[in-house]
């Protein structure tokens, strides 16, 4: 088995995610993201919980991070129980800082991501500094989640949409599966000018389930870098 090597961001995500937890209050409904940044809060309000007695109900948006909430002792609950979220928490892989739109879905989970943030009051973004971009698409792919049958078709129509389409795949060469089990397809358009319409256009192919871009959903970014925590709220134009 090869190591993981370490991660030289693992600091600043803590500090964004230590700041982003501490808007978490007593009695809240909260959503848990995914991702290495994500699972600084899971464990920064596990640690509340357990010494502060801090009470919350938490949805996760992967199986991954239901696992580290259960560890954590964090009290999880359901859409049956609990429709609407008083805040949710979750890393991004890009940002757009003006706009506060977002690339997610590097780590699978971008459905259940959606669900959990439009459920959400306030939907806080925490990161390290090196997520901002000036436009969404200049450094990761877009992974947009498709049923499996018939993935060919919706990655050809992805493709002349202007995307470079590549089937996500494990070390082993097996299809990636998300937790609902569907497959990504991670889409590299370049940096994108119009990215509302290019959501608009990737959820007409018939096939598709979800794509990665959140716009217009953060009302927040909590970011930490070199030169210290950075909090950032959408412009007005
Ligand atoms: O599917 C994964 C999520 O969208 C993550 O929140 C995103 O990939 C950021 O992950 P990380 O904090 O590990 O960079």
């Amino acid at each position: 088995m090869t190591a993981t090597p370490p991660d030289p961001a693992a600091a600043f995500k803590q500090q964004a995610a230590i700041k982003a937890a501490s808007l978490v209050q007593d009695g809240m409904a909260v959503g848990l993201g995914t991702g290495s940044t994500a699972k600084f809060v899971v464990a920064e309000l596990g640690r509340r919980v357990r010494e502060e007695g801090l009470r919350i109900r938490a949805i996760p948006t992967s199986s991954v991070t239901e696992k580290q909430a259960k560890e954590e002792g964090i009290p999880l609950t359901t859409f049956g129980e609990q429709p609407e979220l008083d805040i949710a928490i979750d890393g991004a892989d890009e940002i757009e800082p003006r706009t506060l739109n977002l690339i997610k879905g590097l780590g699978g989970a971008l459905l259940w991501e959606k669900i959990v943030a439009s459920a959400a009051k306030q939907f806080v973004v925490v990161a390290d500094a090196s997520k901002y971009v000036d436009h969404l698409g200049a450094k990761c792919p877009l992974p947009v989640e498709v049923i499996p049958f018939g993935w060919e078709n919706v990655a050809r129509q992805l493709g002349e949409l202007g995307a470079h389409v590549t089937p996500r795949r494990n070390r082993d060469g097996s299809f990636y599966l998300t937790d609902e089990k569907n497959l990504i397809m991670d889409c590299v358009f370049g940096p994108m000018i119009e990215p509302e319409k290019l959501g608009r256009s990737i959820l007409e192919i018939v096939g598709v389930v979800e794509h990665g871009l959140f716009l217009h959903m953060a009302c927040q970014t909590i970011t930490a870098g070199p030169e210290g925590i950075r909090i950032l709220t959408p412009q007005q134009d």
